[in-house]
């Protein structure tokens, strides 16, 4: 697990004001970690072309062209001039080493975006978009420095940006490089450190980009067990009882000792799953929502939802029932809810009478959980996306490991499934719902077979694959 920061300025800041560095120190070790990797990737002789803007981005790719000068073909092309002062300082030296600076753009083995960085504070305007416009249709191998120009500091497309294969961020991650929108953009993120450890480096965080290493397995080690050690799930099987059985099959699959679906009329689940009429008296857990319509009466939901003590996961068309929403002012309970970012514009005017789009959603989505979080900081909100964003009590949990092998109908109950399933063996609704999009994300990644092609059984079947990984 990784801190991630809104901003690093402050970070920057200390260094200099705690530590004794400068600029240029930061600067020089901003511009190493961009030449390791590609000293690591790339052959001696290999062309470049580094784009610099005006400021510190910029200079970043100024100092990379002078690290790299003479063991590759390096181009540089600065096409506004300069304006920091460390812009400046960083072109005299460049200019004295002699790194061939260019007037126009052409393709190269590697292309280097450093027109705009952490700095962008407003629409790129029409000659910078030209320019992007360009580098993106080149075919070099394309690394963004810090931040892809173009995005801006909450993530967002300004309006449009560099299409990065790799983007190699200076001194710790920022939540600007993990909003959907901009997820193509970003590619692969690379955090170098800015000449002090990021142990060093980092501040207190509240936000955290989790990683495939942090995935803790249900544990079977102890010997002397039964089916009731690892707890019972209970999954409501709806209107259509597809979404239920999907659910269920993952719950059972990822190691509830029992599941059961309970049902309204008789259904015809896999044989190792159970289902009844009823909550089952020894559930431990419970998950609603997945394909459930308007199946049940409003007197069975008092019962055996609302009027019940036991772990619960919210999911899909419990956003549309205004009754099962007053789940969420529960406080003595662990309350995982699981909506798309559809489902969470409904859920928001539920809870606040207010109507949002889904592209305000989109766009605000790390502002829109921590409003949602400051209303009920004790639910569990999992928002689903291209980046998973898991909060609660203000701790904020980026998944960015999701992979469009998930788009499609199923996943979403293949993830309740999960969730109910870790709930119903103990875990915590935060540890339930980290671990089961971990879980959610690692499996989808283990499928080999084509992108389009997993079907829900495929990601319960690769749920098998997580263990000694
Ligand atoms: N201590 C530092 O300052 C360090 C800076 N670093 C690099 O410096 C970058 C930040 O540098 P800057 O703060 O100079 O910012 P940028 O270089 O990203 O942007 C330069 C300036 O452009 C202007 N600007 C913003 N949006 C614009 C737009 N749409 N059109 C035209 N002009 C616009 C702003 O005045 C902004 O300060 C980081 O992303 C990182 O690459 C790293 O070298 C680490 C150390």
């Amino acid at each position: 697990m990784q801190k991630v920061f809104r901003s690093c300025y402050e970070l920057d800041r200390r260094c200099y004001a705690s530590y004794g560095l400068t600029e240029d120190i930061l600067m020089e070790h901003a511009a190493r970690g961009m030449a390791a990797y590609i000293q690591e990737h790339f052959g001696q002789g290999s062309s470049i072309l580094i784009v610099s803007g005006v400021g510190n981005n910029g200079a970043d790719g100024i100092v990379l062209a002078r690290q790299l000068h003479g063991e590759y073909d390096v181009r540089l092309h600065i096409p506004f001039g300069v304006r920091s002062e460390m812009a400046k300082l960083q072109l005299e030296r460049a200019e004295a080493l002699g790194v061939n600076i260019v007037d126009t753009m052409e393709d190269a083995d590697i292309i280097v975006d450093a027109i705009f960085g952490a700095g962008l504070s407003r629409e790129i305007d029409e000659e910078t978009q030209f320019i992007l416009h360009k580098l993106n249709s080149f075919t070099g191998y394309k690394i963004a420095c810090d931040i892809p120009t173009g995005v801006g500091e909450n993530g967002c497309l300004m309006p449009m940006a560099f299409n990065a294969d790799v983007t190699i961020t200076m001194g710790a991650y920022k939540e600007a490089l993990y909003l959907d929108e901009s997820k193509d953009n970003i590619g692969k993120v690379i955090r170098v450190d800015l000449g002090v450890s990021s142990k060093m480096y980092e501040t207190k965080s509240d936000t955290y980009l989790l990683e495939a290493s942090d995935i803790k397995l249900p544990s079977r080690d102890s010997l002397s067990t039964h089916k009731g050690s690892f707890g019972h799930a209970a999954v409501f099987c709806g209107e259509k009882e597809g979404a239920g059985i999907i659910a269920g099959m993952a719950a059972s699959r990822f190691g509830a000792g029992l599941t059961t679906l309970v049902v309204h009329e008789k259904i015809s689940p896999p044989a190792w799953l159970m289902h009844s009429t009823v909550v089952p008296s020894n559930a431990s857990a419970i998950a609603i929502g997945m394909g459930l319509g308007e199946h049940f009466e409003s007197e069975f939901l008092q019962q055996y939802v609302i009027g019940s003590h036991l772990p619960i996961v919210l999911d899909a068309d419990s956003f549309h029932h205004s009754e099962i929403l007053s789940v969420l002012e529960q406080k003595e309970r662990d309350i995982v809810i699981t909506p798309h970012p559809k489902e969470f514009a409904v859920l928001w005017e539920h809870v606040t009478g207010e109507q949002i789009s889904v592209a305000q959603v989109q766009q605000n989505r790390f502002e829109m959980v921590r409003k949602f979080n400051s209303r009920y900081p004790h639910v569990t909100l999992l928002l689903k996306g291209a980046n998973m964003l898991i909060v609660q009590e203000e701790q904020l949990y980026i998944n960015p490991l999701g992979t469009s092998k998930l788009s499609k109908g199923g996943s979403g109950d293949v993830l309740s499934g999960l969730v109910v399933s870790l709930l119903a063996q103990g875990y915590s609704g935060i540890e339930a719902a980290i671990q089961g999009s971990l879980a959610l994300t690692l499996a989808a990644q283990h499928y080999s077979g084509a992108s389009y092609a997993m079907l829900p059984i495929d990601l319960i079947d690769a749920l098998e694959l997580l263990e000694g990984r």
